[in-house]
């Protein structure tokens, strides 16, 4: 049977962004920003210049009184000049990190409002996070401060030596000797240390994961007596850590010591002043001459440290945006452009298949309907694929082949809003807000009023535990309360009471602290099914005797299908696991319990 809407199609997806792409809605703001810092490493140099150009119209005989006064005003212009274009390149680099910051974060939150829910995996969790933090931020240092940073230390040392070369090209290249050779030596340094710097990071990375591993499984780890064991992983990662950075450190430590030696202003000192007392014994320079010398050699090289750390800066940011465009550039769930509307809450899986990536099918030619009003339950072993189907009807992925249809229309051609209204989902890994309890129940209904909050909790056998809270409905959550497992799934519950959706999606929670809890829980939902159509993944099959339909599942098929008398009767797949006959992986706890999920 088909009553599917063609399906939408594919939405575009941009290839991922690189840093030119991510920084261009700034880029002239950088750019003019950069102008200005040029101005004003100019304007840094040209006070010296002045005080060098005033020691020589002071000592002229007679002295050349006018010049004096010429060479003063600029030297104190250049000071005006420099400090506003500073202010100036500061304040524009700082309003445009802080824009593109904004816009870059707006655009990962509206990027993934659109991905798949089934998107987000923990692995890609992790790179949201590092992307609208660590990665974010890198951008900001980049785009706040790096690229003034390079200007400075590329014109202020430039203007230096062009000053320096029109008093004297000799003395001012043998002033630039030690600079040359420091880079010579930091490339070198660098080309050799790559190998290091690369096992290092590794080496840092085995450490962090040792350490995340054993914090994580330090239950576990105890309660199975390993906590040594554990212990030594970490201890050997900190090991192999340590050896590896020592051998870095050997690398470039004689390197990085003749690099900080050549180009530290002392030496800087010592080198010029040497230079410019044989120039002057020689007669090839007057005295006055060394003046410029020692103002400006002292600071030609200085800058290239600071230009290094600039360009690591870039490097870094580099790497940001490369994951920064990556999350961007994620796949968005296809939208249909002509958007339908249900008539009615009939759900139907028609022959739908689905695979994870390039593995084989997790779900494979299923097809079956979720009369109004009725309660099914997926069973079957783990990894059967109960909880693919179960998340195939909220679009946490879309099928491969096949569709799926409320009310006669294919999920794919309704809108999202549409869709949430029509199917509501309780998984087993409640999601609480650090919000108030009521901001967290009236989650799908914002707009909900206090009383209406009041009932959905009571229909979920929470409001007691709510009412007992200091605050109330007002306790925010991991501030003022800590919820359980299970009174965090009744909560979950309440909001399905209140957002009041005619289809629910429910994977039954496999383990309870306390029957009172699952007692509870088994309570709410009995309230929640009256009047709606439930998908239960059912892990449990004590809990689903009175369910209108049970599927089972194998391998991603439908093997089986009947209420449980007659699947009972017909002696198979579930009649085996009632019997707990099933293999170990599919067995079923066979004991019976009072508390049901009933239509
Ligand atoms: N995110 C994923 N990426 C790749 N493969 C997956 C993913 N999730 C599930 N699978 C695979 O799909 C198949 C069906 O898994 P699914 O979780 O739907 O089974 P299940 O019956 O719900 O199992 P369980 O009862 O253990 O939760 C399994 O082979 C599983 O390994």
């Amino acid at each position: 049977m088909s009553t599917a809407a063609p399906a939408a199609p594919p939405a575009a997806t941009p290839p991922p962004a690189g840093l030119g792409t991510l920084i261009a809605p700034v880029r002239s703001r950088v750019v003019l920003a950069v102008l200005l810092q040029v101005v004003a490493s100019v304007a840094a140099v040209v006070p010296f210049v002045a005080v060098a150009e005033l020691g020589r119209a002071l000592l002229a005989d007679p002295v050349a009184s006018a010049r004096v006064w010429t060479v003063v005003a600029v030297g104190g212009l250049a000071l005006v000049v420099r400090l506003a274009a500073m202010v100036a390149a500061t304040g524009i680099t700082h309003l445009a990190d802080n824009d593109l910051g904004l816009s870059l974060r707006r655009a990962l939150v509206d990027r993934l409002g659109r991905v798949p829910l089934g998107w987000f995996t923990e692995r890609n969790s992790a790179a949201v996070r590092a992307a609208v933090g660590d990665d974010v931020s890198a951008l900001h240092h980049l785009v706040g401060h790096s690229f003034t940073n390079i200007a400075a230390a590329v014109v202020t040392p430039l203007v230096s030596l062009g000053y320096l070369l029109w008093v004297d090209w000799r003395l001012a290249v043998i002033t630039l000797g030690p600079a040359l050779i420091g880079i010579a030596v930091y490339a070198r340094l660098m080309a050799g240390a790559r190998d290091h710097y690369e096992s290092y990071n590794a080496a840092m990375g085995r450490v962090t994961a040792a350490a995340v591993e054993f914090v994580e499984g330090i239950a576990v780890v105890k309660s199975f007596g390993q906590a040594g064991r554990a212990h030594r992983r970490f201890l050997e990662a900190a090991d192999a850590f340590a050896d590896r950075f020592l051998a870095m450190v050997r690398t470039t430590f004689a390197g990085t010591v003749v690099m900080e030696l050549l180009l530290s202003p002392s030496f800087m000192l010592i080198w010029t002043t040497a230079a410019s007392t044989v120039f002057v014994a020689a007669g090839w320079i007057e005295p006055v001459d060394v003046l410029p010398f020692a103002l400006l050699g002292v600071g030609l090289a200085a800058p290239l440290t600071a230009l290094g750390y600039s360009v690591n800066d870039v490097r870094v940011a580099r790497a940001a945006a490369g994951r920064v465009g990556g999350v961007l550039a994620t796949p968005e769930l296809p939208l249909n452009v002509h958007p339908r509307e249900p008539a009615g809450t009939d759900v139907v899986f028609d022959a739908v298949t689905y695979s994870y990536g390039e593995e084989s099918a997790a779900v494979q030619e299923v097809s079956f309907e979720l009369r109004p009003g009725t309660v099914t339950a997926l069973v079957g072993r783990s990894g059967s694929g109960k909880t693919t189907v179960a998340r195939l009807l909220p679009r946490f992925f879309d099928p491969d082949a096949g569709s799926i249809c409320i009310g006669g229309a294919d999920i794919r051609s309704l809108t999202p809003d549409t869709l949430y209204r029509s199917v509501s989902f309780v998984f087993q890994d409640v999601r609480l807000q650090r919000a108030t309890v009521a901001e967290n129940i009236a989650f799908g209904r914002p707009d909900a009023r206090r009383e209406e909050i009041v009932q959905a909790a009571r229909a979920a056998r929470i409001d007691e535990r709510i009412r007992a809270l200091p605050k109330g409905y007002d306790a925010v959550v991991g501030v003022d309360v800590s919820f359980s497992g299970g009174e965090a799934q009744r909560l979950s519950i309440a909001r399905c009471f209140l957002a009041d959706a005619p289809v629910i999606v429910l994977d039954e929670a496999t383990a309870f602290a306390d029957p009172e809890s699952e007692a509870a829980i088994q309570d709410a939902l009995s309230t929640l099914a009256v009047g709606r159509t439930l998908l239960v993944i059912a892990h449990r099959l004590h809990t689903i005797e009175r369910v209108d339909q049970i599927l089972v599942l194998e391998r991603g098929r439908i093997v089986e299908r009947g209420t449980h008398e007659e699947l009972l009767a017909a002696g198979g797949r579930y009649a085996q696991m009632r019997r707990g006959t099933a293999s170990p992986a599919g067995a079923y706890p066979a004991e019976t319990h009072p508390a049901e999920v009933s239509a």
